[in-house]
């Protein structure tokens, strides 16, 4: 048995991979893949792959990934994908590292560590031989995220989101989505408390990375290694107010708004509507009241050699 690459941040060997494919993920990104394995066998890896046949099956089989045969479980979709294959493998002795393959529809991973998803030969440079960040994961209600989690309008519009609509429009579909949620929402009141004080707002997101439905940063402080949380409350209700932060945040100045308040907080608890859905890494991962915290687990992320250095 050849045994596992020790707790180097660098591995000696290319990495033995389990890849999980979710093929409902993006659009027509089968090539993609195939184009990765195949560079991933020219370096050496030993390569195994499991479909996902429904929701859920991603977890299932991070959770069972032998640590005996493989050094790593490598997501293949979107950042859904991703975040079961993490709730998977925080089920495990912690042994096997993540790593991603983007195929998905805003990849927010991908851009949070600066992989390239139409690059197939940085992504299997990385998968192989890229060095393993030890990042800390959040929790919604006790399920993990990567990325981020969040109460209002933006969970509104993954909760209501039409999964056949996403796979032809793409991203356009959170924008159409957006607008119709928008103009029958009633933007109901959150309450924030956080270390002691309470905070309002209309929607709340909790960063453990700084990207947001793309390559746009919501918290410019936000650091994946850190066991913190940035928060970002948003108070304005209604279309104008929701508009502001939509045309806002692609000119990296959200956080510049003067009503948007950023805190830091290990954890915290938001209370709104009972049973309103709280998005984590763009699913639906928990419903209000919800206790968003840094969770008691890390996870070794594997990321490309020239990923961008986190905030200090
Ligand atoms: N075989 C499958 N059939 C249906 N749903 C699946 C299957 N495999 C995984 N899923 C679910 O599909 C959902 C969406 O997947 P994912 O987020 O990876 O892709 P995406 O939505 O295209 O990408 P992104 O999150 O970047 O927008 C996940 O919540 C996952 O649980």
């Amino acid at each position: 048995m050849i045994p596992p690459i020790e707790a180097s941040p660098i591995p000696t060997r290319p990495r033995r991979v389990l890849i999980v494919h979710n093929p409902t993920a993006g659009r027509h990104k089968r090539r993609r893949l195939i184009g990765v394995v195949e560079r991933l066998e020219r370096h050496g890896c030993a390569v195994t792959i499991q479909e996902t046949a429904k929701r859920g099956d991603a977890e299932d089989f991070a959770a069972r990934a032998d640590e005996a045969l493989f050094d790593a479980v490598i997501a293949a979709g979107g950042d859904g994908t991703v975040n079961e294959v993490l709730n998977g493998l925080a089920l495990t002795g912690g042994g096997l590292a993540l790593g991603v393959i983007p195929l998905g529809t805003a990849n927010v991973l991908a851009c949070e560590i600066g992989l390239d998803p139409r690059d197939s030969e940085q992504i299997a440079q990385a998968i192989a031989f890229g060095p393993a960040r030890r990042v800390h994961l959040g929790t919604a209600n006790r399920r993990r995220f990567l990325l981020m989690a969040g109460a209002g309008l933006d969970a509104e519009v993954v909760a209501g989101l039409n999964v056949t609509l996403k796979r032809h429009a793409g991203k356009l579909a959170y924008v159409f989505e957006g607008l119709k949620q928008a103009v029958g929402y009633d933007f109901p009141l959150l309450s924030i408390r956080a270390d002691g004080a309470t905070y309002e707002g209309r929607m709340v997101v909790a960063c453990k990375g700084r990207f947001y439905g793309g390559p746009f940063i919501a918290a410019p402080d936000a650091n994946l290694e850190a066991p913190m949380l940035e928060i970002c409350i948003l108070p304005a209700a209604g279309v104008a107010g929701m508009l502001r932060y939509g045309i806002a945040l692609p000119l990296g100045k959200l956080t510049e708004l003067p009503e948007v308040q950023v805190i830091k907080a290990k954890s915290i608890v938001i209370t709104g509507p009972r049973g309103a859905p709280v998005q984590g890494d763009g699913d639906i991962v928990a419903r209000l009241p919800a206790e968003i915290a840094i969770a008691d687990e890390t996870v070794d992320l594997i990321c490309p050699h020239d990923s961008p250095a986190p905030a200090p």
